[in-house]
């Protein structure tokens, strides 16, 4: 028999959808359930690599140790990495397979994909008691829903009932799930089994009027009222977001081990990939991890960070023209320190020869690094291991760009060269004990009297993290009747809450007619459904990678 299940979704992006499904699966495992997350779709450029090379969103690595479960393909089958406003790379069960206007992806190409995301669903429900989906962004986007394939399309196919998580924090919470909930065909609506209010701060005896008043418009009830818990932002999937300009990421509260703090400043690169390697330096008392984009703020950085990117020629322009080149040339010459990370690192190079990202052809990097770089169609997916100042490192690796190191002391599979220091390694940081002997040559290169504290331990920082996701859950839902939907799917009879879905204009076949109970007809499909961006990205040879089976 499958294994139950669930889908989480949210009322908008950022409801906290992420860290529910994660609380929710580390409270069923520690109940004895053999447990799975699955998101059908992740749009981010957050990724992870798992041991069999694949790679997928790090929302679903970390959800799945919150399931204490090895992560696979089969957790996120689907993987949007954003290259512009307009397209994006499709990675496959873990493999690039082109880069696809947003048009053509909608257009035709994601509903072919419905049977292969339900297929990896089916077999994790084999393998699995329950397995806990993500939706994605809210699943009453009414202009996307015919071609879903990650909220009600899954719910649908898997017959799974749809909690709905709203962030209270940002106010509208009941017009959202109301909302929500009324502009979903009848057939959708059979299985919206009710909501969960995230984020809340306060006396949850002030909202209860709202929650019964909300079970009376719609018959749904409220499954859970999560309270507000700082530093739970882990493995986030907010790639897309514009800037993190300012944005400090949650320090632990400990106080610093020395007598000094340690500034570090990260370069908020434009399409910045796995800023969460910066994490493991936040965790250390008395580091202060800073995202900024001006000149100025390096000033009194201890240490620059320049992150991965999905746009490594965009982001070297992106500094030039903020002067945050300029400055980090200053700051090599003068030995103070940088850390370049992935497309951080290829920007310190000497030259950048791109026909694959950008397709810029060659360009002078920063010079920071004896290091050329050269673009390769194939994506580079690794989980090296390796060790650097006297310690063991573990990593991994996601890139095109293939580094000729010429010169320099050899550090991990780049080089550092004085203060200056570049690998495409992202996770380095969160191996403890290489972080802190990094941590000390920063400090001695910055003349400050940082100390990093001797027991630091960033998997144990995160199991705890992933520990109170589990008690929120446990401590603010009702449980009962969460098993209850997983076991045994959404209650029967919930009542339909008018209007529904409207009907698209010009297409017969979704919204109300399947209200009223129709089989919607399959929408022809163009051959421009299926068109790939030419002059963005991969462009016209990539093309002939995609693997049209596999899609
Ligand atoms: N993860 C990254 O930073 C990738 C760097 C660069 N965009 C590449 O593909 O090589």
């Amino acid at each position: 028999m499958s294994g139950g299940g669930l889908l989480v979704a949210g009322t908008t992006s950022d409801a906290g959808k992420s860290v529910v499904t994660a609380g929710i699966c580390r409270w069923l495992v520690r109940r004895g359930v053999k447990v799975a997350p699955f998101k059908a779709q992740n749009m981010s450029l957050n990724s992870f690599v798992t041991r069999e090379g694949a790679e997928i969103g790090r929302a679903q690595a970390m959800q799945a140790q919150a399931a204490r479960v090895e992560p696979t393909a089969l957790m996120n089958p689907v993987l949007l990495k954003p290259g512009s406003d307009r397209s994006s790379q499709v990675v496959l069960m873990g493999k690039p397979v082109g880069e696809m206007s947003a048009r053509g992806y909608h257009g035709g190409r994601q509903e072919a994909l419905l049977g292969t995301v339900t297929d990896c669903l089916e077999q994790l429900r084999s393998a699995y008691d329950a397995v806990i989906c993500e939706g994605a962004g809210s699943p009453a986007e009414i202009n996307l829903r015919r071609t879903d394939i990650v909220n009600m399309g899954i719910a649908r196919a898997a017959r799974f009932p749809v909690l709905v998580v709203g962030d209270i924090d940002r106010g509208g919470v009941f017009a959202s799930f109301f909302g929500t909930t009324a502009l979903l065909s009848a057939e959708d609506q059979s299985l919206v089994a009710g909501y969960l209010v995230n984020k809340f701060r306060g006396d949850v005896s002030l909202l209860e009027p709202g929650l019964d008043m909300l079970y009376g418009l719609t018959g749904r009830r409220t499954y859970g009222v999560l309270p507000y818990a700082h530093g739970l932002g882990i493995d986030e999937e907010d790639g897309l977001r514009v800037s993190l300009r300012g944005a400090v990421r949650e320090s632990v509260v400990a106080p610093p081990h020395g007598e000094d703090v340690l500034r570090v400043a990260v370069c908020a690169v434009p399409l910045m990939s796995n800023f969460t390697d910066v994490d493991a330096l936040a965790a250390e008392p008395g580091v202060v991890v800073r995202f900024v984009d001006r000149a100025e703020e390096l000033a009194d950085a201890d240490l620059v960070v320049v992150p991965g990117t999905r746009g490594t020629v965009k982001a070297l322009a992106w500094l030039r023209e903020r002067g945050l080149a300029e400055a980090l040339v200053r700051r090599a010459a003068e030995g103070r320190p940088v850390l370049g990370i992935c497309g951080g690192f290829q920007v310190l190079g000497e030259r950048i020869e791109d026909e694959v990202e950008s397709r810029a052809g060659v360009v002078d990097g920063l010079g920071l690094l004896p290091v050329r770089i050269r673009f390769d169609r194939a994506k580079t997916l690794a989980r090296p291991v390796g060790s650097a100042l006297g310690e063991v490192v573990e990593g991994y690796e996601i890139h095109h760009g293939v580094a000729d190191v010429r010169g320099g002391e050899p550090f991990l599979d780049g080089c550092r060269v004085g203060s200056v220091w570049g690998t495409h390694w992202h996770g380095s940081l969160e191996s403890d004990a290489f972080r802190r002997r990094f941590l000390e040559e920063v400090a001695r290169a910055a003349g400050r009297r940082f100390v990093p504290a001797p027991d630091t331990c960033f998997g144990v920082l995160r199991e705890e993290q992933l520990d109170r996701l589990g008690d929120l859950v446990e401590e603010h839902a009702d449980t009962d009747a969460l098993w209850r939907l997983i076991e045994g799917g959404a209650p029967r009879g919930l009542p339909f809450v008018p209007p529904g879905a409207p009907s698209v204009p010009g297409d017969v076949g979704a919204g109300a007619s399947e209200s009223r109970g129709a089989a919607p007809d399959p929408a022809p499909q163009s051959p421009e459904g299926l068109d790939f961006a030419g002059s963005a990205g991969l462009g016209q040879e990539a093309e002939q990678h995609v693997d049209e089976e596999a899609l």
